[in-house]
């Protein structure tokens, strides 16, 4: 484990968004990532440097000490068995950034409300199976998953499955896609995720950098 803080982000959306609460914590990322190939950016601050990995490797990098903190979105944590305690990530704020919902979705002709009937079968096409799989159960409707890695919208339109689990936000992809949204699951956002290990060793530093974190969201929330 370096000396220094190392923060795991993923390119786009996580980077874009946590970009001005690191600003509000006095913190300025040295590189663009859109314009640079460097994985290892640094700041401002000497002992802060940010890593760049895929969403979903972010609470791999931060269980296995890869780095200290890390910001996921609340869909990565759960597929990564986070929020369900069994990775022992320390997650101490909601960030409140990248937010949108985890639906269900299907074509305007699949009569959901029938599918989804107690006792009933239904094939679902998702990237989020932990998610799919608990929500099916509690409904007591068994569910044929279908594992897929992206463009979702796919699946019901060339009968790979009746319906999709995804995120949704402007409802702008499920539109374009002659997709209607038939349940919400939960909501999502993005949460700043610690490793309990480095926080013993730097309690301090992390302090400060979660301080500063909440009180950016809390003023931009006013
Ligand atoms: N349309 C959206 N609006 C707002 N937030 C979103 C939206 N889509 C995804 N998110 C959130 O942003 C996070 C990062 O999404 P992003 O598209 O950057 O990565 P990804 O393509 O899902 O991940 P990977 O590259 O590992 O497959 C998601 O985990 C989710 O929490
Ligand atoms: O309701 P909307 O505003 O249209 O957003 C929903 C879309 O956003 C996400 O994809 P993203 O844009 O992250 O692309 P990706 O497939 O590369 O993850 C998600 O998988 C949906 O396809």
């Amino acid at each position: 484990m370096s000396e220094g803080l190392t923060l795991a982000l993923s390119k786009g959306r996580i980077f874009d968004e946590t970009l001005p609460l690191l600003k509000a914590a006095g913190v300025e990322v040295l590189d663009d990532p859109e314009s640079s190939r460097k994985l290892i950016l640094d700041t401002n601050r000497p002992g802060l440097r940010v890593v760049l990995v895929r969403a979903s490797d972010v609470p791999t990098y931060v269980q296995f000490g890869g780095a200290d903190l890390g910001v996921a979105g609340l869909d990565i944590l759960l597929e990564h068995g986070s929020e369900w305690g069994s990775s022992g990530l320390y997650q101490p704020l909601d960030l409140r950034i990248a937010r949108c919902r985890m639906s269900v979705a299907a074509r305007e002709d699949f009569d959901y409300a029938s599918a989804v009937r107690q006792g009933s079968r239904i094939r679902v096409a998702t990237k989020y199976l932990s998610v799919a799989r608990q929500h099916f159960a509690d409904k007591g409707v068994h569910v044929d998953l279908i594992k897929l890695y992206g463009s979702m919208e796919l699946a019901p339109l060339t009968g790979l499955a009746d319906a999709i689990v995804d995120l949704v936000s402007s409802g702008n992809t499920l539109r374009a896609n002659q997709l209607v949204e038939v349940e919400q699951i939960m909501p999502i956002s993005s949460r700043l995720v610690v490793n309990p290990a480095a926080l013993k060793l730097k309690r301090e530093p992390i302090r400060a950098l979660v301080d500063a974190f909440a009180s950016a969201i809390s003023s931009k929330e006013e």
